[in-house]
């Protein structure tokens, strides 16, 4: 059973919301409860961090939803980690599939931002998943576990990593991975850690799922062994998403 690993909640909150939204997501996340044996966090968009830190309670944790590979310098446009840091977010998404299938971010990409991000003192959520060709045509495994070795070749302290799995066919879809087919993709990840990395690694690594959860689907999802927590995008915006966040009660 997943038991000593810690249950990790996040909230992507994307490319959503003002302060007025942040103020009434921040009222809800203060009246909790929030169960304190899980770790939450959400994503603001850059521009909110700050302001989100502010309002949020001191048990729920600020990321970032992408971060670039370098302190600082010239490149217009992106945000360094210790940026991040500097308005008092303490987590990163990398890769999310946005990133990957929108912005046409490379495996090898995510994975040097993801060690940049984790040298500079960021836990990181690097995600995977495939996509729905590629689940019909039976690569769901080739597709993570390239993403996988992408990453795995970059980490060196995999103390700090929350790998999130997103079926891509489930994000925004309102179609939810069953619990059975994403604890079967949850499993063969911390197998693949295990042969790969080591069994210590795959042992203690959390690996959460994200696509369509909701406060009607996430305790089944929660009682999987291989599912220690959830990656939220649009339910994290709305009050159920205590719900979630307290699913494995
Ligand atoms: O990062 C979150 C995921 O993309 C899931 O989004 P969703 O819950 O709106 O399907």
């Amino acid at each position: 059973m997943s038991s000593d690993r810690k249950f990790f909640v996040g909230g992507n909150w994307k490319m959503n919301g003002d302060k007025k939204m942040i103020d009434g997501i921040c009222a809800f996340l203060t009246k909790g409860p929030i169960n304190g044996n899980t770790d939450v966090v959400v994503a603001a968009p850059y521009c909110y961090l700050q302001y989100s830190r502010d309002k949020l309670p001191a048990n729920v944790q600020v990321a970032a939803q992408n971060c670039y590979k370098e302190k600082e310098g010239a490149f217009t446009g992106e945000i360094s980690p210790l940026m991040i840091k500097d308005v008092g977010g303490s987590w990163v998404i990398t890769g999310h599939s946005e990133r990957r299938h929108v912005m046409g971010e490379s495996d090898e990409f995510v994975a040097e931002k993801t060690r940049f991000a984790q040298d500079s003192g960021l836990g990181v959520i690097p995600c995977v998943g495939e996509k729905l060709e590629e689940r019909e045509a039976n690569q769901t495994m080739a597709v993570i576990n390239r993403q996988m070795k992408a990453l795995a070749d970059k980490i060196k302290d995999w103390s700090s990593v929350v790998i999130a799995y997103e079926p891509v066919w489930a994000i925004g879809t309102g179609k939810t991975a069953s619990p059975e087919q994403a604890q079967e993709v949850h499993e063969k990840i911390r197998e693949w850690l295990k042969n790969t990395v080591n069994a210590d690694v795959a042992k203690k690594t959390r690996i959460i799922y994200g696509g369509s959860v909701k406060g009607s689907n996430a305790a089944e999802l929660a009682k999987k062994p291989d599912i220690d927590g959830f990656l939220v995008g649009g339910a994290s915006l709305k009050p159920e998403f205590i719900q979630i966040i307290n699913a494995r009660g």
